[in-house]
């Protein structure tokens, strides 16, 4: 016998209802009556009044070692400058990065996100030279973070707007369109000398086609493919969001736009071709970005990729929104830094990278 059929001859007044738990008299003779049946099924409350019960509810909880911290890293050794649009998020020199980044480690901090800066007049050029520098910021950073913090897991944004003079993501043809062998071959350098400074994992997040592939080929040719996780920010879209970001790294293109490497913000079936493409190139890791308008995309990236991990990029016009909201008294930051993670988890991500990193380290702690 079926519970519905065990039940559905069962009736009670509805003006019993709160004395059925303690009398269990619900077989009464009264004419109002209802089916219990369709009552019990209209009963969810019970299973998420209590708050652990509510947790219950989730397929996943935000744990501290899904999240990876963005830092800005400046080629001024002693710089630390508050980024105007982007809350509490400084540029910080090499001589301020440990101290910044210990407190954080101590509570908790698994990952972090390196960007470089070059801040010093005449650093970039045509070819973004100063990106694999070994003086300069990122791969310096590598090396002091990985020298202190052994248990830190670094990835390193590869890409080249920070360092060419044009600000575009690759190598530029005499009509500004990027070329894309030439942009190719020299951001696969770039993550390669990344990796043998010592990063966990690299990034690109220039969209390229083809990186994953160059890069993987040649981690295999550097004997160092077994230990160095290849993540894609795969399904990257243009838009409006990226502007406290290129506020922070000084990566604004002098001209044009990057529409023609990044995904128009329609493009759902151009993402999971992407997806696709990069999985099949090699990356170990697919990476949507942004993450909150995009919540479709991180559901087509966890069904395309069912065996992988796949990361979310809060990113840094999402994140000051939140801020100016919070700040105008639209809702609790809080709540809402939470309400978030839990839409970019429910849809499938099990990596989000967030500004948000240090906060949630203090929340998640209480
Ligand atoms: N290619 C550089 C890069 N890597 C990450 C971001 C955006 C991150 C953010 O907005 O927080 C960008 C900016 C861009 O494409 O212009
Ligand atoms: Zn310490
Ligand atoms: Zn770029």
């Amino acid at each position: 016998m079926s519970f519905s059929s065990l039940v559905s001859d069962l009736t009670f007044r509805d003006s019993d209802m709160s004395q059925i738990s303690r009398s269990r008299s619900y077989a009464s003779t009264s004419a109002t009556s209802v089916s219990i049946a369709g009552d019990i099924s209209s009963q969810l409350h019970g299973g998420y009044s209590h708050p652990l019960a509510r947790s219950w509810q989730a397929e996943r909880q935000l744990t501290k070692s899904m999240l990876i911290y963005p830092l800005f890293i400046s080629d001024q050794p002693d710089e630390e400058t508050l980024i105007p649009s982007l809350p509490n998020q400084y540029r910080r020199g090499i001589n301020k990065i440990v101290p910044f980044v210990e407190p954080l480690v101590h509570k908790g901090l698994k990952s972090v996100i390196l960007f470089g800066v070059p801040l010093a007049p005449g650093s970039k050029d045509a070819l973004g030279t100063a990106a694999d520098d070994p003086q300069g910021p990122v791969i310096q950073a590598i090396r002091l973070l990985r020298a202190r913090f052994p248990q830190l897991f670094i990835t390193a944004d590869v890409c080249l707007c920070e360092y060419t003079s044009h600000g575009h993501c690759g190598i530029l043809r005499e009509d500004g369109s990027l070329n894309n062998q030439l942009s190719v071959d020299r951001i696969s350098d770039v993550a390669i000398s990344y990796a043998n400074a010592g990063a966990h994992c690299v990034a690109p997040s220039d969209m390229n086609d083809g990186r994953i592939r160059a890069i993987k080929l040649k981690l295999i040719e550097a004997g160092i493919a077994h230990k160095i996780v290849l993540m894609s920010y795969s399904a990257k879209f243009s838009g409006c969001l990226y502007g406290p970001f290129r506020d922070a790294a000084g990566s604004c293109p002098s001209f044009g736009d990057r529409k023609c490497y990044q995904l128009p913000p329609g493009g759902r079936g151009l993402a999971r071709r992407a997806i696709a493409r990069d999985i099949q190139e090699g990356a170990d890791i697919i990476m949507v970005k942004p993450a909150s308008s995009y919540l479709d995309i991180i559901s087509d990236a966890k069904n395309i990729g069912k065996d992988m991990p796949i990361a979310a990029y809060q990113v840094s016009g999402e994140f000051a929104m939140i801020h100016a909201a919070a700040k105008a008294g639209v809702f609790n930051l809080k709540t809402m830094a939470f309400e978030t993670m839990e839409g970019i988890l429910r849809a499938g991500a099990t990596i989000v990278v967030s500004y948000f990193t240090p906060e949630f380290l203090e929340w998640l702690s209480c």
